[in-house]
């Protein structure tokens, strides 16, 4: 099935993760198999604790290190392979989309960690729709903005509306959710969450509040307070709200973080990982969920 799948995906070479060693990041040596430096595209396929799992290709730097073959270090660049995660990510997506049975998806993370971006990419895929809360809390109050509602009624009242949202939300299916940023500080909000299966988007702050500048604080009441420039601001007030919240996102059945996804693909800075990157561990991750839920889904 793994070979299918790689020549499916178009990759000429097939590298089973146990043939490889690791060298420095984003360089692995090829212990056996390979009497010479070839042009390869090739795919790593890295078992997943759960099941089998297709792995995206890093750039790879290949070194060849066969008998009577002095070892050989190729250019990275020669032998990136292809990428096609959009392939990767739809052949995921329907391997678990049954055992998800309709329920929910709901996105959980700061301001910024990318629900609507990611959310859209995975309610696309997974033939869900998509719904954002607090366009759902604006409605409820006329199409006033968040910030408005804030700003006329105070933030208990909007907190009010987005508990009340969530619980709608929680009596329909197959529907991706990204939540406000602060709906998993109420109790009450993870009981209607985890009707679900809830997914926190863990992206470290510096990350965030580089977005957040470079959208502005607008549209995002709580953070528009401090003084100094765009970046700070935002980095100070994410630092206290993630002091005060960290533990509540902690209760998702899954979680994604993006530092591991960048270190898993070779990346240093998580702001180049692209949404499908992210949709696709997303939905490793559910999977990893549902398999610990009991046997119900035992992956590929
Ligand atoms: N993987 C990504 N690559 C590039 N830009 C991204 C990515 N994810 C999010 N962004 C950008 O970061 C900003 C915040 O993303 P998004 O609105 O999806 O976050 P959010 O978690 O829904 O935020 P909020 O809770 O504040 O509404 C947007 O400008 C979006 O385009
Ligand atoms: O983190 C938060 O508390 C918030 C995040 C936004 O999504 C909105 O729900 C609102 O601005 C509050």
């Amino acid at each position: 099935m793994e070979a299918k799948a790689a020549q499916m995906l178009g990759f000429s070479t097939l590298i089973h993760y146990q043939g490889i060693e690791r060298q420095s990041q984003g360089s692995v040596k090829l212990s056996r198999g390979f009497r010479e430096p070839q042009k390869l595209q090739a795919l790593v396929l890295q078992p997943a604790r759960t099941s089998c799992s297709l792995r995206r290709a890093a750039p790879l730097e290949v070194a060849c290190s066969c008998e009577n073959l002095p070892d050989l270090t190729l250019d990275s660049r020669t032998f990136q392979a292809p990428l096609d995660e959009g392939l990767i990510l739809k052949t995921k997506s329907q391997e678990i989309e049954p055992y998800l049975n309709g329920r929910c998806i709901y996105l959980v993370g700061m301001m910024g960690s990318g629900k609507t971006t990611v959310g859209k990419v995975l309610s696309q895929v997974l033939s869900y729709s998509f719904f954002d809360s607090d366009a759902l809390v604006e409605e409820e109050v006329g199409g006033t903005s968040v910030a408005d509602i804030f700003k006329h009624y105070g933030e208990g009242f909007f907190r009010d509306k987005e508990s009340e949202v969530l619980r709608k939300l929680s009596l329909m299916h197959r529907l991706v959710i990204s939540t406000g940023g602060g709906a998993v500080v109420r109790p009450i909000n993870w009981n209607y969450m985890h009707k679900g299966v809830t997914v926190w988007l863990d992206v470290p702050l510096e990350a965030l509040a580089q977005r957040i500048a470079a959208v502005g604080t607008n549209s995002r009441p709580l953070l528009h307070y401090e003084a100094g420039d765009a970046y700070t601001r935002a980095l100070m007030r994410l630092s206290t709200l993630f002091e005060e919240r960290g533990e509540a996102y902690a209760n998702a059945n899954a979680r994604v973080s993006l530092e591991n996804i960048a270190a898993k693909l070779g990346y240093e800075d998580v702001l180049a990982l692209s949404p499908t990157a992210i949709a696709i561990e997303a939905l490793e991750k559910i999977e990893g969920f549902l398999n610990g839920e009991g046997g119900h889904y035992a992956g590929c």
